[in-house]
């Protein structure tokens, strides 16, 4: 019996062959399929999630998915991420194969994703929502919620809908099902997935799924951070004039709100970054400066959904992840500045004017 092994009534097997299941091994590009339960989902009519029924011999499915990023997170205090190795076992499995007549997370995304949307807005004209982020939502909460009942969750669109968020001791996940929604109506292909995991207010570990390219990102607290497989580390630099800085709007447009962002962003343009990029999922910013392939970044107005588990996958890069006013972070203070290096972050602390945008757990 390997870690891989998840309960009975996700019937997941691997082949003995699996290279995942031996330990240490790679983050799983080699991965085999694996076949699970077939899980069924139907949304009717005023329903606000998917109700689930199992069926043996279909490829691997959501239901797995969360079941197998779950495993081992069992229990207060006692409350163990999944292996490392589990977590692209868990993306991957969610593409469907030749034969599904299931469909599942990512292909939900990826077919929504060059479809015609209903489009609504939250709390700004910019900031949108549509059927399939309430989907996604849905499915991933209600698989863990099934698995691990006494756990709680923090997701972008039950805050929406007015649940609270207070992050307490219990364990507790954190999903983004959609970040980068605004590009995922346009079809700009910069969207994901991100569920992060915290036990007594730390963060424990963080996945974060490249829905178009692919791409997983994994952190584990203690255990490093991967890219499908490729460990990940920030870079060194610690010069502002030869930094690329990656942000993102927020949500707000009101003028007053629009000044400072702008003013921000050419602050650090006369510090002579070598550039300020916005690209529309402060999940994926965050996991291109967790690979080094951008120096800084910071942003006011987004949320603890956003920086769950990728703080995880930073901080297990070797970066620093903190508050704007340079002491730690507060994960509900919609505010952060992350970078490679602490002298990176000071200087970006300290060249940012404050733009107040409340706290997630006081909405
Ligand atoms: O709504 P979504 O797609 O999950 O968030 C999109 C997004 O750009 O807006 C947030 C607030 O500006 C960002 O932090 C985040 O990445
Ligand atoms: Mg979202």
């Amino acid at each position: 019996p390997s870690r891989l092994t998840t309960p009975a009534s996700c019937g997941l097997r691997l082949r003995k062959s699996n290279p995942l299941a031996a330990e240490g091994s790679s983050l799983g590009l080699t991965a085999p399929r694996a076949t699970c339960a077939r899980t069924a989902w139907t949304r009717q009519e005023g329903q606000r999630r998917p109700q689930l029924a199992h069926t043996r011999g279909s490829p691997l499915h959501i239901r797995c998915l969360a079941g197998v990023v779950a495993t081992g997170a069992r229990g207060h205090r006692r409350a163990r991420p999944p292996p490392r190795d589990l977590a692209p076992v868990l993306f991957r499995a969610s593409v469907p194969g030749p034969q599904s007549p299931a469909p599942t997370l990512l292909a939900i995304i990826r077919k929504a994703l060059s479809e015609e949307k209903r489009v609504s807005t939250k709390t700004s004209a910019a900031d949108l929502v549509t059927e399939t982020d309430h989907l996604v939502e849905g499915l991933i909460i209600s698989e863990l919620q099934e698995r691990f009942p006494s756990h709680r969750f923090i997701a972008e669109e039950s805050a929406a809908a007015g649940a609270k968020c207070v992050l307490t001791p219990s364990p507790t996940w954190i999903v983004d099902p959609i970040d980068g929604t605004c590009n995922f109506v346009h079809r700009f292909p910069t969207v994901a997935v991100s569920i992060g995991f915290a036990v007594d207010q730390e963060l424990e570990f963080g996945v974060i799924y490249h829905c178009t390219e692919e791409r997983l990102y994994t952190g584990r607290r203690g255990r490093g951070a991967f890219c499908n497989g490729q460990r990940l580390q920030v870079s060194g630099e610690t010069d502002i004039s030869k930094a690329l800085v990656l942000t993102e709007i927020g949500p707000r447009r009101d003028p007053a709100t629009l000044k400072l962002f702008l003013s921000n962003m050419e602050r650090l343009l006369h510090a002579k970054a070598h550039g300020v990029r916005v690209i529309g999922s402060s999940t994926l910013a965050l996991c291109h400066l967790a690979s080094g392939a951008a120096d800084a970044y910071y942003q006011f107005g987004l949320h603890c959904w956003d920086l769950a588990a990728a703080t995880v996958i930073i901080r297990e890069a070797g970066g620093i992840v903190m508050d704007t006013s340079g002491g730690p972070l507060d994960l509900m203070s919609c505010r952060v500045v992350a970078a490679g290096t602490r002298e990176m972050a000071m200087l970006i602390a300290q060249a940012l004017q404050t733009i107040n945008y409340g706290r997630d757990d006081e909405k």
